[in-house]
């Protein structure tokens, strides 16, 4: 029986791990096994947030080069966010674990407002607390949202799960020379500018020690395996 190494963690799911090979929007049978891998990963007796991107539907760098100002182009990725947060909340319940979705973004007429006392509250009571809109703030990204509600929320480690299955020493899409590290520490990647996250969601875990765990969420099971420690992935952590 696998034993997860930490009692409560964030994960972060982009936009685009939830539109398979669709190419746009939401495919459901990866929604489905994602939520699956979120409820078995609850089932072992971790706290899960889950911090949802909007790629999938919309960026806000895209827009703001068609004519729509950067700031509402970037209130559309948060609402693309919630969206997402309301389907994997879905999938999650279907699936037999109690899940809620908490808005940075006020919209009560759609889903609970995000404030910080009202998640830990969730989260004590074993529910998975997807958190929609990103921080609520344009010009900022759901990496650095990931890394702000892990810290607030007293995650012991923020898991990404994403395209690429770790962090290497150049963007693995662009460069096939790129080797993978399995360990390396928040200094280093900000240093040499390694692209898995923005900057600002880096210095945030490093400020605050916490450990990032970069992994691939097309390989099914990813999340359990990295909350036990194992799977393929990096480890990004104070030496
Ligand atoms: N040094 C690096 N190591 C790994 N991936 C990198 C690196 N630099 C850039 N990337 C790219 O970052 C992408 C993941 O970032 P991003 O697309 O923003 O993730 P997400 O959509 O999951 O938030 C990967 O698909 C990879 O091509
Ligand atoms: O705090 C935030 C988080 C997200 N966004 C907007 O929402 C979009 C979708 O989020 P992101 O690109 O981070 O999603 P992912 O890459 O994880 O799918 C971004 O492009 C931004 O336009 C924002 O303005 N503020």
């Amino acid at each position: 029986m696998e034993a997860p190494l930490y009692k409560r963690v964030l994960v972060k799911v982009s936009g685009e791990a939830l539109m398979g090979p669709a190419g746009f929007g939401l495919h459901q049978p990866t929604v489905d096994r994602i939520a699956a891998d979120l409820a078995a990963t609850h089932a072992l007796g971790v706290e899960l947030g889950v911090v949802v991107g909007g790629g999938n539907i919309f960026r806000g760098v895209q827009v703001s080069s068609q004519g729509v100002d950067r700031a509402t182009g970037d209130y559309m990725g948060m609402l693309a966010t919630v969206m997402n947060g309301l389907a994997l909340a879905a999938a999650i319940m279907r699936a037999g674990t109690q899940a809620r979705v908490l808005s940075a973004l006020d919209m009560p007429a759609v889903c609970e407002t995000y404030t910080r006392p009202r998640a830990l509250a969730h989260l004590d009571r074993g529910r998975i607390v997807l958190f929609a809109a990103g921080t609520g703030n344009p010009f900022f990204t759901t990496d650095t949202a990931a890394a702000l509600r892990a810290i607030e929320t007293g995650c012991e480690a923020l898991l990404k799960a994403t395209n690429v299955d770790g962090v290497y020493t150049a963007d693995p899409k662009k460069d096939p020379s790129a080797t993978r590290y399995d360990r390396i520490s928040h200094d280093e990647v900000i240093q040499k500018d390694l692209k898995i996250m923005d900057t600002a969601a880096f210095a945030l875990a490093r400020e605050n020690a916490l450990p990032v765990i970069v992994f691939s969420i097309h390989e099914p099971g990813s999340i359990r395996a990295a909350v036990c420690g194992g799977g393929r992935a990096t480890t990004v952590a104070t030496r």
